[in-house]
């Protein structure tokens, strides 16, 4: 019989987790898993206890809580040899990555997603120390991603960030910047730079559309010193996804990135603070196995 662990935080989203939890269980166990829990308790708890599942060799890890519970489990996967496969049960305020996967944000519904079996090998983008499923990204304009209140960000999706990058953009400074990728070199004053796994960045859906998460390849976007103007023309072409075409933009695929700069530059990783750069980007390939969703399937087919 197979076993599987459900990692979960309990103060996440609304806490509706542990209500739905002996339901959630039971439908795992019916489905043919051997089924345990185990309540996240404080920062980083999540990662000892998937390195936990993973020294018992657990088949899967169901990690159910906010981004931040699934990038800790994550990092307790990620550096061991035998990495169970993961499963996600979104049930936290953000849950960027369950959404690229295409899985639903009402327990029982993902369950159902899950016991489907759609199970895709996927990249996960590494940093210094780091992990991170969707994207990562530096310069000033990356750190308005704090600067959104998450109410305005449910609201409006990227319009609100747009408003927002208008409002800070005459204040912002662009940043000296060398990027090495695969062996090139990008020189030059930037915006903000995106190492993307995903085609999803905070409700533009089209910011990398090329962007497929088991190619072993990052979309690198760079966005060039604009002014105001600049960047409200390319704002709204990126809407559509025009935006790759333009002078201002710098775009290329790679599976290796470092960035280095002369000032101090914060990192951001899938909408968190990340720490300073420089950094070493690293995309490992199919790293991880993963329950999707059919539709998922469907979405990474059309892309080449
Ligand atoms: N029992 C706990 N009490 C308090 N914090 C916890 C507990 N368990 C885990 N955490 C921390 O809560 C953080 C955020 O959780 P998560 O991403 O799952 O939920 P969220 O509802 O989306 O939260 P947030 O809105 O704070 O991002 C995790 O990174 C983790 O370190």
């Amino acid at each position: 019989m197979k076993r599987a662990r459900i990692i979960y935080n309990p103060t996440s989203g609304r806490e509706a987790f542990k209500k739905e939890l002996p339901e959630v269980l039971r439908r795992f166990e019916e489905a043919g898993y051997e089924t345990s829990a185990h309540a996240t308790k404080c920062e980083g708890d999540a990662t000892n206890a998937a390195k936990i599942a993973v020294d018992r060799k657990f088949d899967l890890i169901i990690a159910a809580g906010g981004d931040g519970t699934i990038n800790e489990v994550i990092h307790g996967m990620a550096e061991q040899e035998y990495r169970p496969q993961l499963a996600i049960i979104p049930v936290g305020t953000t849950n960027d990555f369950a959404r690229a996967l295409g899985i639903p944000r009402e327990i029982q519904k993902a369950v159902s997603v899950i016991l489907e079996h759609h199970i895709r090998k996927l990249d996960i983008g590494k940093v210094n120390d780091h992990y991170f499923m969707n994207i990562a990204g530096g310069g000033k304009l990356t750190e308005l991603t704090y600067e959104v209140p998450s109410k305005l960000k449910t609201m409006l999706g990227q319009l609100a960030y747009y408003l927002k990058g208008i409002e800070m953009l005459p204040s912002l400074k662009p940043t000296k910047v060398q990027i090495e990728y695969d062996g090139k070199w990008f020189d030059d004053e930037i915006m903000l730079f995106l190492v993307s796994n995903t085609n999803s960045v905070g409700g533009f859906e089209k910011i990398a559309p090329e962007a497929k998460m088991d190619d072993g390849y990052f979309d690198l976007v760079i966005l060039r010193k604009t002014n105001l103007a600049e960047f409200v023309r390319i704002a709204s072409l990126a809407t559509k996804g025009a935006h790759l075409d333009d002078k201002n933009i710098f775009y290329t695929r790679a599976n290796r990135i470092k960035v280095h700069t002369e000032e101090k530059m914060q990192l951001n990783l899938d909408g968190e603070y990340g720490g300073l750069l420089p950094g070493e980007f690293e995309n490992l390939y199919q790293h991880i196995e993963f329950f999707v969703s059919e539709g998922f399937i469907e979405k990474q087919a059309k892309i080449e």
